[in-house]
């Protein structure tokens, strides 16, 4: 990665991707409609949205893919539109159907990749084993890439962007249609690449394995992006809270007496004794004097974050025209 990076014209501590009024037209429509963004080195930045919110077109932007109608972006200090290829050596892609050659082995078609970017010759078959001993191939390293299930071809993906030591790498959809072992493995390899200092950008309609893996998230909506930040930020912005309290209990008037304590900002009955608040902090020492108050009996007390799938949910319905562009 080092030899990479000091060829790279990003700095150290500047953003690694940066979209200033980026925008792409279709004749008069915009499908992705200035929106800015600023990516840090090492971050997992998730991009979720409806379909054809302008994810995968954004995406493309970044890599010089398709034309961009106005607004830049810059990736590792590059401009996609003008030097697609210094940000292709750079970034690794994985598009939703990764493109490999069916009749060739795992081996081959990372060799076949090796050789288009003129890595060295003797350098290629330690990469490219290393590469695939990495996301778990090693064993299947020889056998044709038309006998891979999905999860195998995706790891394959991963692997050359392991074996080029991508600075940046773009995952679209990388998870849908894995089962859930494979997609357990898939994450871990996220992690990995994360804790090696790469940048991972995902787009995912998976919401739980995203709030898990991702340090910040944008939400596209129609070509912008209305809400960015880290999900207990967003948690705060859109729900007005920042923890979930879950109570069992039983007594007279508990529901008024919980959301009267300071700092809750809803309270939810959930079923007969069982409710859910949301709250600016942790209220669980509150909520169980408020049961003892009444002489009531408290069954169950947990705290967890709110889920990004409540914070989507909840964005989506509250604001149907929502236009919040640039929130964090
Ligand atoms: N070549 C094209 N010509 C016209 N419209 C296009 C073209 N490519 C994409 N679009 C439109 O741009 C919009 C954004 O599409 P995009 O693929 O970026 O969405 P997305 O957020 O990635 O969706 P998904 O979650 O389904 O992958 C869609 O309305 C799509 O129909």
């Amino acid at each position: 990665m080092s030899g990479q990076s000091s060829k790279s014209q990003g700095t150290a501590q500047g953003p690694v991707i940066a979209a200033r009024g980026l925008t792409r037209r279709y004749g008069a429509t915009a499908v992705v409609d200035a929106i800015d963004f600023d990516i840090a080195r090492g971050e997992v930045f998730g991009l979720l949205g409806p379909n054809g919110a302008g994810k995968t077109t954004t995406i493309l932007m970044m890599l010089g893919l398709t034309e961009i109608s106005s607004g830049e972006v810059s990736v590792l200090g590059f401009n996609p539109a003008r030097e697609p290829l210094k940000v292709k050596r750079r970034v690794g892609y994985l598009p939703d159907a990764v493109g490999f050659y069916d009749q060739l082995t795992a081996t081959e078609n990372l060799a076949y990749t090796a050789k288009l970017m003129g890595l060295a010759r003797t350098e290629r078959a330690r990469l490219i084993e290393a590469a695939l001993s990495r996301v778990g191939l090693a064993d299947v390293a020889s056998k044709r890439v038309a006998t891979f299930s999905r999860g195998m071809r995706q790891r394959l993906g991963l692997a050359e962007i392991i074996m080029k030591r991508a600075e940046i790498a773009i995952l679209d959809e990388p998870t849908s249609g894995l089962d859930p072992q494979a997609t357990q493995e898939f994450l871990g390899l996220i992690g990995e690449l994360k804790a090696e200092g790469i940048t991972v950008l995902l787009s995912s309609h998976m919401l739980d394995q995203v709030q898990r893996i991702c340090d910040r998230v944008a939400l596209f909506k129609a070509g912008r992006i209305v809400l960015m930040g880290a999900v207990p930020e967003l948690a705060v912005k859109v729900l007005g809270a920042s923890f979930v309290v879950e109570v069992e209990a039983e007594g007279p008037g508990i529901a008024r007496r919980l959301a009267l304590i300071p700092g809750v900002t809803e309270v939810e009955t959930l079923a007969v004794n069982r409710f859910r608040m949301t709250a600016e902090r942790d209220v669980r020492p509150d909520a169980a004097r408020a049961v003892v108050a009444v002489d009531g009996a408290l069954r169950k007390l947990s705290v967890d974050e709110p889920s990004l799938e409540a914070i989507y949910a909840h964005y989506f319905q509250a604001q149907p025209m929502g236009d919040v562009r640039h929130a964090a």
